[in-house]
């Protein structure tokens, strides 16, 4: 590991992964691997999640080939220096910002969407000028092996390496010293992260999980707010970071919105679920059994069927759910969702603030004050109203966490600004040294009443005749300084005539 990172720290320091044409080539070189090889990249995920191939390509490789065209887009205009606003004291200085690389940036990827959550934060890494190690999710491990034969056919092999592995490779990984860390997965693992990169201080993002709300108004239409919710629920078997993870909503609605995701169910997957090439698989048989020991003791309103022998757990709702039972304490991860009857938004709200703070807020409502209202009220890393999901295919947006779902964010223009360190850059001249006077020793009451007059706006009334004196002192001091050579001119134009004017009376 150690003599990995050394070489990626030494291509680095080559300088060459800098050069804004560089990153182009290399961005669209990734563009290319996505586009020439998406047989084998459909393939691998699909195997991996028991997907479909419409699937893999709609919600992974369509979000990997829009972030890079938006980064090959907008990177010259991000990786430009850019000019500040100047104070009284660096007036005649060059001021700027130039963002560059952070350095070498450990990557660890996800399982659940091993594609899109291992090589968005890689493309921002890459427009950022950073070399990278990316260390996909060992549950993925189709995935997993086609990244590392195709990456290296790419992008340039000492910058960009990938390495493969388990608990024990990424242990070791973590002992060495990078600039950044990003990670994609649960919170406690996050929290070992955390841990090893304090030992370095290096920075980190860490984007995790929670259980996302979703609050179901009675003011709105529950056929629509069913279809949304059922597809973001169980679409990858509801192992999706921002699925809503339960419905808060009145008693009342409860029997209806049973009933109307029960149809929707149908409507999306057929009466065999398990023949629907839209309805996936859980990964293994560990979180199999993690998500079926969330429904014991618990009321089915429907779904419930099992087949360990696929890992194929049927999209289940549950009803009038006890908020201490298991399934409310963590993460469901799984295609189970639970409703909690509340009395009234209040007590939503009181909910949601009880809790970790979640990594999305779903608010439907055809009220726009009560959904506004939500959001000033609650905390999370995002909020959706009137739909699921939608918030993480927007790339202006920052996507993550906030509290235990995570910190720090990206896609477009934030993962730029993630993976890039915001350098102030102050360009003084060695001329104009009298102008230093006043921060140089001895200091005195004088010196700190000019300081208070420069830089706060603030004076001494009785000083103030002699400030002003001064201050049009030095504006004159700097306006002749500019324009020294038409003064010098208008002089010479003056003196000319005064002395021809001179001349003349002389001979009259
Ligand atoms: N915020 C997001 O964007 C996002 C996206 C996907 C998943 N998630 C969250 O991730 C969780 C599911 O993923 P997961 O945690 O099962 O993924 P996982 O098990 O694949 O773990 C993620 C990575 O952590 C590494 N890892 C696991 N245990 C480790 C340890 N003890 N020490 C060091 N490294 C270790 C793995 O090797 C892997 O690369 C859910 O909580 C979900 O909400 C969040
Ligand atoms: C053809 C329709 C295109 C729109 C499809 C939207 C798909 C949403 C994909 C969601 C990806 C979620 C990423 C996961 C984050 C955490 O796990």
């Amino acid at each position: 590991m150690e003599l990995e990172v050394r070489r990626v720290r030494e291509a680095f320091l080559s300088g060459r992964s800098r050069p804004l044409r560089f990153r182009l080539q290399q961005l669209e070189a990734l563009r290319r691997m996505v586009q020439e090889r998406e047989k084998d990249i459909l393939a691998a995920i699909a195997a991996d999640l028991c997907k479909s191939e419409f699937n893999v390509y709609s919600q992974e490789v369509i979000t990997v080939l829009g972030e890079i065209d938006f980064m090959l887009e907008n990177l010259p205009e991000w990786v430009t220096a850019k000019p500040v606003k100047k104070n009284v004291l660096t007036m005649l200085d060059e001021a700027y910002i130039q963002p560059q690389p952070l350095g070498v940036v450990l990557i660890i990827g996800a399982w659940n969407y091993p594609f899109v959550l291992t090589i968005q934060p890689l493309i921002g890494a890459i427009a950022a000028g950073n070399a990278v190690i990316i260390k996909p999710s060992e549950l993925s491990e189709n995935t997993a092996k086609i990244l590392a034969k195709l990456l290296p056919q790419y992008l340039d092999q000492d910058l960009y390496i990938i390495i493969n592995g388990g608990v024990e490779e990424t242990t070791e990984l973590l002992k060495q010293r990078f600039d950044h860390i990003f990670y994609t997965g649960n919170t406690a693992v996050g929290k070992i992260i955390m841990e090893a990169a304090a030992k370095h201080l290096t920075p980190v993002t860490l984007e995790l999980g929670g259980k996302s709300p979703c609050y179901i108004d009675k003011d709105c239409d529950l056929d629509i707010v069913c279809r949304r919710i059922t597809w973001g629920k169980y679409m990858n078997c509801g192992q999706t970071c921002i699925a809503p993870d339960y419905i808060l909503c009145e008693a009342s609605l409860q029997n209806q919105i049973v009933w109307k995701i029960k149809e929707t169910v149908k409507e999306f997957y057929g009466e065999n679920i398990k023949e629907s090439p839209d309805y996936e698989r859980i990964i293994n048989l560990r979180h199999f059994k993690r998500i079926l020991s969330l429904l014991e003791g618990q009321k089915i309103a429907f779904g419930g069927e099992t087949d360990e022998a696929t890992r194929y757990i049927a999209p289940t709702v549950l009803t009038d759910v006890d908020p201490k039972t298991k399934v409310m304490q963590e993460e469901i991860f799984g295609p189970i969702l639970p409703i909690v009857p509340v009395k009234n938004v209040d007590e939503a709200i009181n909910f949601i603030n009880e809790r970790e703070k979640p990594l999305a807020l779903y608010v439907f409502s055809h009220n726009h004050k009560l959904i506004k209202r939500m959001i000033d009220e609650t905390s999370s890393g995002g909020v959706t109203g009137n739909d699921v999901i939608m918030h993480f295919m927007l790339n202006s947006f920052p996507f993550g966490g906030v509290g235990s779902s995570g910190m720090g964010a990206y896609h477009g223009k934030h993962s730029f600004d993630t993976f890039s360190h915001q350098r102030p850059c102050l360009l003084k001249s060695l001329k104009r040294e009298g102008a230093n006077k006043l921060r140089y020793p001895p200091n005195s009451q004088s010196k700190v009443d000019w300081g208070k007059f420069f830089l706060l706006k603030r004076f001494n009334k009785e000083k103030l005749g002699l400030l002003l004196l001064t201050f049009l002192g030095i504006v004159a001091a700097v306006l002749v300084k500019k324009y020294q050579a038409v003064l010098r001119r208008k002089a010479l134009l003056i003196f000319l005539v005064v002395h021809r004017l001179r001349w003349s009376s002389k001979q009259r």
